[in-house]
């Protein structure tokens, strides 16, 4: 008996989007593992921001094969029955609510899974209680969880988003720029929170900071012009003529 065949988490192939008649993303093929970590690099235009659009539903392709865990497909759901299925987005700029504690801010995410009516005056469960407790240990903000959002550093804002999305739980997480204004302590401690989330879910990380990219320490897919130019370590990555032509040499 053959052993079972677990499908690609998320699989794209041969996506292409026009915008006017123009290619923002051109026969885009890609796969990613459950619990892979990915980096997806690229210049400005190269179609980042569009493929992310087309794994949430948010742009329609005008053709090719988006699934997810094998028989989803994607390009077929709205946005919030792909957030249901377990594919999560964190945008470039946090957005907390800035006058809630952190803790407060977890808890309306994790409630906000269970349905919109619970508010934070609901009474919270015991089950809550100790999700939080774990969210709050992995995101390294417990000793500031009674602090208000908008009190935070620009990158513990950034680590409370992705523990808002956490909460969630997600299966893919798509986190763009999240190095983006980091101190460089900051970034480090960014690597090393998504290396720990990418053991148990698959994380797709849009980045410019190549000094991030290669703390991650994981595969890298250059995209250039609606395609991948490039795909592997990122040394290979980074030696690719082509790469260092229209991206990491100007
Ligand atoms: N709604 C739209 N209408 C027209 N053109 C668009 C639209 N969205 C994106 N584009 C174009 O598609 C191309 C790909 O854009 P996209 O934002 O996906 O690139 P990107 O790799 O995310 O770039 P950046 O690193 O600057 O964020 C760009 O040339 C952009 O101008």
């Amino acid at each position: 008996m053959s052993a079972p065949v677990t499908p690609t988490l998320l699989y794209l192939d041969d996506i292409t989007v026009s915008f006017d008649g123009f290619r923002a993303l051109n026969s885009l093929s890609l796969a990613i593992d459950h619990a892979e970590m990915r980096a997806i690099i690229g210049p400005n235009g190269a179609g980042k921001t569009t493929m992310m659009d087309v794994i949430t539903g948010k742009t329609r392709p005008d053709q090719g094969t988006a699934l997810f865990e094998g028989s989803h497909d994607l390009t077929v759901l709205d946005e919030a029955a792909i957030a249901e299925l377990g594919i999560g987005r964190k945008f470039q700029t946090p957005t907390v609510f800035e006058m809630h504690s952190v803790e407060d801010n977890l808890l309306l995410a994790i409630k906000d899974k269970r349905g919109p009516f619970l508010t934070l005056f609901s009474r919270r469960t015991t089950l809550e209680r100790e999700r939080i407790e774990v969210l709050l240990e992995r995101i390294r903000l417990t000793a500031h969880r009674y602090r208000k959002a908008g009190e935070l550093s620009h990158g513990q804002k950034q680590w409370l988003e992705i523990g808002m999305l956490l909460a969630q739980e997600p299966k893919l997480l798509l986190i763009d720029e999240p190095a983006a204004g980091m101190t460089d302590q900051e970034t480090a401690d960014t690597a090393e929170l998504l290396r720990d989330i990418a053991k148990t879910k698959a994380v797709v990380v849009v980045e410019h900071d190549m000094t991030f990219v290669r703390d991650l320490n994981v595969k890298v897919t250059c995209l250039h012009d609606g395609s991948v130019l490039a795909e592997g370590s990122l040394d290979a990555v980074s030696a690719n003529e082509r790469v260092v032509e229209v991206y990491l040499g100007r």
